[in-house]
């Protein structure tokens, strides 16, 4: 294995699978494998590229850094050569973490400073300008982010933001310096080292600034980011002889059929209204989740009596719904019981027969993932950019695991014809 991938969280996994997968034209990307939590045994010596998905976005700081490190671990083990901390485009985080304690954390077991800490992704509008974050022409602040039920994002400042969770002072590596290319790169970054900056915030608001930051990273042990710094990274394994140079290939998988819905989204309320229109939906009442009333076999009743009908169900609402629910019964206890219903009733769908299976919400698809066992995926063509199709080793179950605001409007009908190979 020669790079090696610790997410943050399991559809943010997929999302840099996916673009490292894909690579550039013409070289193509690496072969890739999404590991589920950290690997028990050794990886298939034909892997490239192996992502580790973990939980560890919204959990306390301590936690996080822990996991992080034993990912760390298993991916040396394997012989990777580089190191990326994947994280949330719009760098979902707390003031107490955990970009900053678990990036500083890796950074530490390298030795390293002056390292890219980049969450732009152009394709879905994510750019970042003199250390701002933008979504499309909104600051992150401003972009429904600030209303976001567990990571409410309210400083698009992110090299502010991120100083709140870090030890050491943040760098900033501007667009100018970007733009002048890979050498001037390194030469800013070797400047924020000697500063003592640890993590480094680089602009980037094109894929063309992202191929910059990766020709940059080329001999770095340890990169920063969203997917999209990944996106320079295969040409330079391919480039040295290292990496063959892939492209991915799925057959498809036929059968029953679900969808299930968590993320609170701007993007994913919008896909639940038009997939509702034309499609069976099922509305959990979170009161009665939360009093007991409604569970699993409910759930499963009724996926099971829409079978080929693309079923959804799903717990999202608008922010002020979510803020009350929250208020009444807690954020984590909420989230946590909507969290297990989920992954409680993805597992019964599969032992009954489920095998294409579509969720959204990155905190939604984990428990969910986590709960089906799967150690291993295979990564197929993506189908749309951040959501690649997942597939089991055996080829009995394909998945997609939708960050909450990615996809277009009719993502759900979308996801279940290519996992059907359609
Ligand atoms: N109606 C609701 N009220 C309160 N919390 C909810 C409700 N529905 C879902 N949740 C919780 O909100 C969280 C949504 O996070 P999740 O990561 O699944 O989606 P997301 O944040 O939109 O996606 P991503 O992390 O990929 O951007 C989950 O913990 C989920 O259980
Ligand atoms: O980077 C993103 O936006 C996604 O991959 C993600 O991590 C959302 O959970």
């Amino acid at each position: 294995m020669l790079l090696g991938v610790i997410a943050d969280d399991f559809t943010g996994a997929g999302d840099i699978a996916n673009t490292l997968a894909k690579g550039l034209p013409p070289q193509g990307g690496l072969a890739v494998t999404q590991y589920l939590g950290v690997p028990t045994r050794p990886a298939a010596p034909e892997v490239e590229a192996g992502v580790i998905s973990l939980k560890t976005r919204s959990i306390p700081a301590a936690d996080a850094v822990a996991q992080s490190l034993a990912a760390l671990a298993w991916l040396r083990e394997q012989g990777c050569r580089q190191i990326v901390f994947k994280y949330c485009s719009t760098f979902d985080s707390t003031p107490e973490g955990n970009i900053g304690p678990v990036g500083e954390a890796l950074a530490d077991a390298f030795g390293a400073s002056g390292v890219i800490a980049c969450p732009a992704f152009p394709t879905v509008g994510r750019s970042v300008h003199q250390g701002h974050l933008f979504v499309h022409d909104r600051l992150l602040s401003e972009s429904g982010m600030q209303n976001h039920p567990l990571t409410p994002m309210t400083d698009p400042d992110i090299r502010r933001w991120l100083r709140r969770q870090t030890r050491d002072a943040v760098g900033l590596v501007a667009s100018p310096t970007v733009r002048a290319g890979a050498a001037a790169v390194r030469q800013a970054l070797a400047a924020c080292a000697a500063r003592g900056e640890t993590l480094v915030i680089c602009d980037a608001a094109t894929d063309a600034d992202l191929v910059t930051l990766g020709e940059a990273a080329a001999e770095a042990l340890l990169v920063t980011g969203g997917s999209g710094i990944a996106i320079g990274l295969p040409a330079n394994f391919i480039t040295r002889g290292q990496a063959k140079g892939v492209a991915t290939a799925f057959a498809g998988v036929d059968g029953p059929e679900a969808i299930l819905a968590g993320s609170c989204s701007g993007a994913t309320r919008g896909q639940i209204a038009i997939h509702a229109a034309a499609h069976p939906a099922m509305a959990l009442d979170v009161d009665a989740v939360m009093a007991g009333k409604i569970g699993v076999g409910d759930l499963a009743e009724f996926i099971a009596a829409h079978r080929g009908q693309a079923p959804l169900i799903y717990s999202s609402d608008d922010p002020a719904e979510v803020a009350a629910l929250q208020k009444r019964y807690g954020r984590e206890a909420v989230a946590g019981r909507l969290e297990a219903l989920f992954a409680d009733t993805a597992r019964a769908l599969i032992a009954g027969g489920v095998r294409r299976l579509v969720v959204a919400g990155g905190e939604t698809s984990g428990a969910v993932a986590q709960a089906l066992g799967l150690e291993a995926l295979e990564i197929g063509p993506e189908i749309d950019p951040g959501v690649p199709i997942l597939a089991a080793p055996d080829g009995r179950v394909a998945l997609a695991l939708k960050s909450g605001n990615f996809g277009a409007p009719d993502f759900f009908a979308k996801a279940l014809a290519a996992l059907a190979g359609k």
